[in-house]
């Protein structure tokens, strides 16, 4: 690694979590400051391994880093990446020479193997990394391909469109899941009824968020919820056994990243939002 160490969270049981106050919380599932000009920022989380990234390329070309924490000569020797453009201004990411554009919540999946990959263009990306066991072949998904799914209901604040780029019926991966959710105006709530999905751990990072509102994030058990309060661009960890869902103060975006046991993004238990404590 270059500039700055990485960023390590180790995994939490769900009986920890009553123990955490509000600084306790956020230094184990919340991430700050991944995005700034000019550098790739990493952040290794033991849910499921993941590792998030953002990457400013400003003018710059910048080269995905590998972290000594991988013990690996290339970040995908043994690792799947999916990067999505979540700013205004087109990227090119480059991978072992192949160059690929994407404007604005494109998405391109990376294949385990691909030994150089760099990023440049006058945007922000994001990039989730699971461990990876096969190749699959590294392709772009436009947000048309993302098979856009509306769900829920202006009446109930939660209208809003589900983008999957990365699963077992888009792009193809050994356990990566991905996808953007966007919701309508005047919608505030997302995930809202509520899941846990034992077999993954997910990652949402919240943008298109105004600087001056914030997103209440609620986790924790369905029974023994807490809730952490998120600006624009920052992420948070959601072990298997956690909830994920949030209400803004004003309309945002997420993208939303899972890995574990299948691709299958329904393979989820919903929580009746009665049972919620
Ligand atoms: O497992 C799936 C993820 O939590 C998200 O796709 C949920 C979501 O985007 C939403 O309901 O708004
Ligand atoms: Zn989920």
């Amino acid at each position: 690694m270059t500039d700055h160490d990485l960023d390590v969270r180790h995994a939490i049981a769900p009986d920890q979590l009553p123990l955490f106050d509000t600084t306790d919380l956020r230094d184990r599932f919340v991430v700050t400051d991944l995005f700034a000009d000019g550098e790739v920022r990493l952040c290794y989380s033991m849910a499921d391994r993941l590792v998030i990234g953002g990457v400013v390329p400003g003018g710059k070309t910048l080269e995905l880093p590998v972290p000594d924490e991988l013990r690996a000569e290339n970040f995908c020797d043994r690792r799947e990446v999916g990067v999505v453009n979540i700013g205004e201004g087109e990227a090119t990411v480059s991978c072992d020479g192949e160059e690929f554009k994407l404007t604005n919540q494109e998405v391109l999946y990376i294949s385990r193997g691909t030994r150089k990959v760099t990023f440049a263009g006058d945007t922000r990306l994001y990039l989730v990394s699971a461990p990876a066991h096969a190749e699959h072949p590294t392709v772009k998904v436009t947000k048309d391909e993302a098979a856009p799914v509306a769900l829920g209901d202006i009446k109930n604040s939660n209208e809003r469109t589900i983008y999957k780029y990365i699963h077992d019926e888009g792009a193809k991966s050994c356990q990566l899941v991905m996808g953007v959710t966007v919701l309508a105006e005047g919608s505030m709530w997302n995930t809202m009824p509520a899941h846990v999905h034992a077999r993954r751990s997910e990652i949402y990072l919240y943008f298109n968020l105004p600087e001056d509102h914030r997103v209440v994030h609620l986790m924790g058990e369905p029974e023994e919820t807490r809730h952490v309060i998120l600006a624009n661009e920052d992420a948070v960890i959601s072990p298997p056994w956690s909830i994920h869902a949030g209400m803004g103060t004003a309309a945002y975006t997420f993208v939303w990243a899972m890995a574990g046991e299948n691709t299958d993004y329904a393979d989820c238990e919903q929580q009746p939002i009665t049972s919620l404590r």
